[in-house]
């Protein structure tokens, strides 16, 4: 695979749970990507930028080496990376809001919990040995680590071990395998990360311009910008209300002196609740917009 120096480059999933968003993320942020013959890369039709597709865990390699500029991988893959690999590791420049899960140990669900130090002594199997080890150090545990590359959730059964580390998202892989979460090792999400020390001086203008973007579309993902009209004496109520939201615009409306026109972005997410507590304070005409691009 030849790739050109002068383009800058990004690492991203090839398969699995983080692939498609992390492409659509590119677009999302007016990347036109180009699927080619080769499936590998990617070419960016409008800018001088290739996205490689690789296996999650190289992507740290590639950005940790400079090889790739910018990457989008989970957090844990990264901690993984560090924990287990000395020297420069990438620098985390966001956190993207999707592929949220949490590193955690579980033990069978029928035994009792009696907090981290039961552990001395113990076998836990994990795919994350590096992390587990720091986090086992921390507190001056002394367990030994099981290296599994893939159906941790059965080793307990299959005696290989008495707990686990491992991602949890909704807990069901869990409890299938007759498992619960007792500690919380890491909280993860996919973030952007950068070469360490930054991109190469011919390559910082694009990564600039491209990571304001890509701040703009996590921005703008679950903002909303919402409009109603009020009189003049609930305002101070209906700004408290609006969740997320900065100093929102007021507007006189034409024809009525006691009501104003508010608008207002909102970072948090609007529920149904939200517009009847509006509406109870007097707020009516409510509407709840989609923002589609953000700059901040
Ligand atoms: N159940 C989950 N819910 C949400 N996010 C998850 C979940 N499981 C994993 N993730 C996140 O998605 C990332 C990729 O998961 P995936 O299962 O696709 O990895 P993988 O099998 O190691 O893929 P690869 O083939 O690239 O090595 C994980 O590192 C984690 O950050
Ligand atoms: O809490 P849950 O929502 O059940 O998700 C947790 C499961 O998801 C991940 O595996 P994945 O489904 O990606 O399969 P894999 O083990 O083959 O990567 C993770 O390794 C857990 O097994
Ligand atoms: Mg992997």
């Amino acid at each position: 695979m030849s790739v050109p120096e002068n383009r800058l480059r990004i690492a991203v999933q090839k398969n699995g749970r983080l692939a498609e968003r992390s492409l659509d993320l590119m677009r999302e942020a007016g990347l036109r990507v180009m699927k080619g013959a080769n499936d590998l890369l990617y070419r960016i039709e409008n800018h001088p930028i290739d996205v490689l597709r690789v296996r999650d865990d190289d992507i740290t390699t590639f950005v940790a080496d400079g090889v790739c500029d910018l990457g989008v991988i989970g957090l844990n893959v990264l901690e993984e990376h560090a924990a287990r690999r000395n020297g420069p590791r990438p620098e985390v420049v966001m956190r993207l809001g999707f592929g949220r899960c949490a590193l955690k140990i579980a033990a069978p669900a029928e035994a009792t919990w009696q907090g981290p130090e039961a552990l001395a002594g113990r076998r836990i199997a994990t795919s994350y040995p590096g992390v587990l080890q720091s986090w086992l150090r921390e507190r001056n545990i002394e367990a030994e680590v099981v290296e599994l590359h893939g159906a941790v959730e059965v080793a307990p059964r299959l005696k290989v071990a008495h707990a686990i580390c491992d991602l949890v998202s909704t807990g069901a892989t869990l409890e299938a395998n007759g498992l619960k979460a007792v500690e919380t090792v890491l909280e993860s999400e996919a973030v952007l990360v950068r070469a360490p020390g930054g991109p190469p001086e011919a390559h910082q203008h694009l990564a600039d311009v491209l990571t304001d973007r890509l701040r703009g579309v996590v921005a703008a993902q679950g903002a909303k910008y919402i409009m109603l009209n009020a009189p003049r004496s609930s305002l101070d109520r209906i700004t408290r209300l609006l969740p997320g939201a900065g100093a929102p615009t007021i507007t006189p409306l034409a024809g009525a002196n006691d009501a104003v026109a508010v608008h207002a972005v909102c970072q948090e997410n609007v529920f149904w609740e939200t517009l009847e507590g509006l509406k109870g304070a007097g707020a009516s005409a409510i509407l709840v917009l989609p923002i589609e691009k953000m700059m901040m």
